[in-house]
């Protein structure tokens, strides 16, 4: 059996994703899954939409049913599904109903394998009772934390069952030939098509690369801790803001650096006293080559910190200063090229008295900051993301950027801003 490609529609605009859907047809895509935040916003009109609109097409409901399998089916079967698909997580008695339900009203049940502990076990059990696929999941959630659908697990599924498999969850054009590999059957893409401005050609490069050619991704991979400084070196701090719900902002510092300069770093923090600039230019000897020095004045006047304290910083490989209180030589600074931060500028600096320390967990504009945690600053500001929660906010600032590109194209094609997010709607009900 040739494999085919099913575009996930993932948005939660219905008219969006039926010109989606149309161009990603026309670059090669075989079925057309109305996902799961489609549904929810849209219901089954989404599902209506997409059958009168491809009726040559399978068109898959991804419901991810968990209980009342019968009843679910029956909906989504009457509203134009030809799959429907239920959780393995669900229990047998609901995937059995999905399976009869489905056998009644002509469509087939696919059972999604998201955060099943045993997959190869439960997918031999879930074939026994009537499913028509089985899909290896890695949820969008997980994919965040930089884990990809796992090529051996779905090996060992495709070994196991006799139905064809399926395979979800953050799939590129990079990534798509080992799956192809491992002998899956139906490979689902949602985000490596529908985040590009060109829908049409990314679906056909994912066809392409499905028959083995070699095609580079516009959409990023899935970071981990080992490349996050190219991770958020891709991104802005406002990117950043989005993902991370506000949360990091730190606020009052003003940017003393170049036009689209961009700092990305990990903290070595000082605290020190009111121009005292002892402990802030003792951390450059201490700082590792990719640091960030940030330093808590809480918010004094004179300034700890100038040139050639910027000069040796660089050389040491030191990728920026960030200050809550002053600084100087600010011309001399930008023209380094040293990004720097602070809450003021002044020409006067203080003494070196000794004060403080080095490697503290300090505060800095309103936000706590210890070393380690990743510094990113550009012209729109700073942010602080806690080391614990770094590869997940990198890889959420990144589809907030992908999605961007999206919403940007749309916007070129003759859209508003408003019209593409369906602004009115999502005002909430009085
Ligand atoms: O069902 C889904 C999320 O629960 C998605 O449709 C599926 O993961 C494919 O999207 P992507 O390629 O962006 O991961």
């Amino acid at each position: 059996m040739e494999p085919v490609l099913q575009v996930a529609l993932d948005m939660m605009q219905l008219k969006r994703s039926v010109g989606i859907a149309k161009e990603a047809v026309e670059g090669g895509a075989d079925w057309i899954e109305v996902g799961t935040p489609l549904i929810k916003s849209e219901g089954t009109e989404a599902v209506r939409t997409m059958k009168r609109t491809f009726p040559g097409r399978r068109i898959v409901a991804d419901t991810k049913t968990m209980d009342t399998g019968a009843f679910e089916v029956e909906i989504m079967a009457k509203a134009g599904a030809d799959i429907v698909t239920v959780l393995g997580l669900a229990e047998d008695s609901t995937i059995s109903e999905a399976v009869e339900s489905g056998r009644k009203y002509g469509t087939e049940i696919m059972v999604d394998m998201i955060n099943v502990p045993d997959k190869v076990r439960r997918a031999k059990e879930v074939e026994k009772l009537g499913v028509a696929y089985i899909c290896l999941h890695m949820g969008i959630d997980t994919q965040m934390r930089g884990e990809e659908a796992p090529v051996d697990i779905l090996r060992e599924i495709v070994g196991a069952v006799s139905v064809p498999v399926a395979v979800a969850g953050g799939i590129t054009a990079d990534t798509v030939p080992e799956y192809i590999n491992a002998g899956a059957y139906d490979i689902i893409v949602g985000g490596g098509i529908t985040k590009t401005d060109d829908i049409r050609g990314a679906a056909a490069n994912m066809k392409k690369a499905m028959k083995g050619l070699a095609i580079d991704s516009v959409v990023a991979k899935k970071y981990t801790e080992d490349d996050l400084f190219e991770a958020f070196s891709k991104v802005s701090t406002c990117n950043i803001s989005d993902a991370y719900h506000k949360k990091g902002v730190i606020f009052g510092l003003h940017p003393y650096i170049q036009r689209n300069a961009k700092m990305v770093g990990r903290a070595l923090t000082v605290q020190t006293a009111n121009g005292d600039w002892a402990k802030p230019v003792e951390a450059i000897d201490l700082a590792k080559p990719g640091d960030v020095i940030v330093v808590d004045v809480g918010g004094g006047p004179i300034a700890v910190w100038g040139e050639l304290a910027s000069n040796s910083a660089m050389n040491m490989g030191v990728k920026g200063i960030v200050i809550d209180g002053a600084i100087r030589d600010i011309d001399d600074i930008q023209n380094l090229g040293f990004p720097a931060f602070a809450r003021s500028a002044v020409p006067c600096a203080g003494e070196a008295k000794g004060y403080g320390g080095i490697g503290v967990e300090i505060t800095v504009g309103g936000q706590r900051v210890r070393t380690g945690d990743w510094i990113i600053g550009d012209e729109s500001g700073l942010i602080v993301v806690p080391k614990e929660e770094a590869v997940e906010v990198a890889n959420r600032a990144l589809d907030v950027h992908e999605h961007e590109t999206r919403t940007r194209e749309e916007i070129r094609r003759g859209s508003t801003l408003s019209k593409v997010n369906e602004l009115s709607k999502w005002e909430p009900v009085k």
